[in-house]
């Protein structure tokens, strides 16, 4: 049994399989039985729930797939590396940026997602490799133009970086981390301007502070607000499945004051040509009050409203309690960053300073 798309191994499989059940009847007292296909599938998946789940290889890592993988198909339509997250951190304008680059492409927008594939972290992950392959454009040249896509809810998702090493192995992996108290807060606006019924009934501090006996609706919505923020966690997650050298950690917030410096370095990690000059490329918009893309005439192209949202800052209740919620596991966070040689970033040094 195999979840590799049926390619190679299993043409000898069916020989195999025939001569070992002639060998058994003709030798042995074995009574073999059989099944419908459907019903053979599902008593195999009660006695071997475990395979219930695929997890996709690439088809041209091994030669014997790629020999015979179909003409009309390519193992080119996958991105060359990943914006995961976690969600409010700046994903999008970072997305924007790269968009600007000559050589990268992103991978066609979701109807239903936007921008957003969300392939490895949802049940489109069981629509397969080809329906993944089709959200991406077949590039030029392969070996210098760089797809790419963007789903913010991978960052914390349990199955996502399991998946992506066995599909994209060689994939560079891109996160972007701020504050996670001031991430939990614009996640919390966002879903009150999504008109989610529980970001509207309750207010921030209620969400971030019920206990185990609240009602399911206010406890679902705090965990989606508080978990993403545990970043050491997840980051261990994706370094149990990609080298280091293959994670990319940016400062969100360096992102938002000083884009030209970050896509420097984004590029030189990337190892993307030609050099792009983000510092001409960009400019501060101050009716945005953010950083965008500088168009011919002077005009600016900036992100929509939904990004860059206006809020009444948090009170103080709030900003202590989230500043002790993530207190051990920004302590781990910098403990991580100081093993990965990393410096540390500047509201990272401020979360700590309060520790003391
Ligand atoms: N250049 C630029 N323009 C607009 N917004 C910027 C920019 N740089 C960073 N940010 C911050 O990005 C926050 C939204 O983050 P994401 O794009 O990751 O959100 S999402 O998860 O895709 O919904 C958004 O959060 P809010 O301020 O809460 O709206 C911004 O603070």
């Amino acid at each position: 049994m195999t979840h590799l798309s049926n390619y190679g191994n299993d043409r000898l499989g069916l020989y195999t399989f025939v001569n070992l059940a002639n060998f058994l009847k003709c030798w042995t007292n074995l009574r073999l039985h059989t099944l419908p296909p459907l019903q053979l599938a599902h008593h195999y998946f009660t006695l071997f729930p475990e395979q219930r789940n695929p997890l996709w290889q690439n088809p041209c890592d091994d030669k014997r797939h790629k020999d015979i993988w179909s003409k009309e198909k390519t193992c080119d339509r996958l991105p060359k590396f990943m914006v995961v997250g976690p969600q409010k951190t700046g994903t999008t304008a970072l997305y924007l940026f790269l968009l600007m680059h000559p050589s990268i492409s992103s991978s066609f927008p979701s109807s239903k997602t936007f921008e957003e594939v969300q392939f490895f972290n949802t049940n489109n992950y069981h629509k397969g490799i080809d329906w993944y392959m089709e959200f991406f454009p077949v590039p030029s040249n392969v070996s210098t133009d760089f797809l790419f896509e963007k789903s913010a809810s991978y960052f914390p998702s349990e199955e996502t970086p399991k998946r992506a090493a066995a599909l994209l192995p060689k994939a560079k992996i891109l996160t972007l981390l701020i504050n996670p108290s001031d991430r939990a807060y614009s996640w919390y606006q966002h879903q009150r301007a999504h008109e989610d019924r529980a970001a509207l009934r309750y207010s921030f501090y209620e969400v971030i502070s019920a206990n185990q006996h609240a009602p399911s609706d206010l406890r679902s919505l705090q965990n989606r607000c508080l978990v993403p923020g545990l970043y050491a966690t997840h980051l261990e997650r994706w370094l149990t499945y990609y080298p280091p050298g293959q994670l990319m950690i940016i400062d969100g917030q360096q992102l938002r004051n000083d884009p030209a410096a970050v896509m420097d370095e984004v590029q030189k990690f990337l190892g993307v040509s030609p050099y792009f000059n983000y510092s001409q490329a960009l400019t501060f918009d101050p009716q945005k009050g953010f950083w965008c893309q500088l168009l011919d005439g002077g005009r600016t192209k900036c992100l929509g409203k939904s990004k860059g949202r206006k809020y009444p800052p948090m009170d103080a209740e709030v900003t202590l309690f989230l500043s002790r919620f993530y207190r051990d596991h920004n302590i781990e966070l910098s403990k991580l960053l100081h093993r990965l040689g990393q410096p540390l970033p500047a509201w990272l040094r401020e979360e700590l300073q309060k520790v003391r």
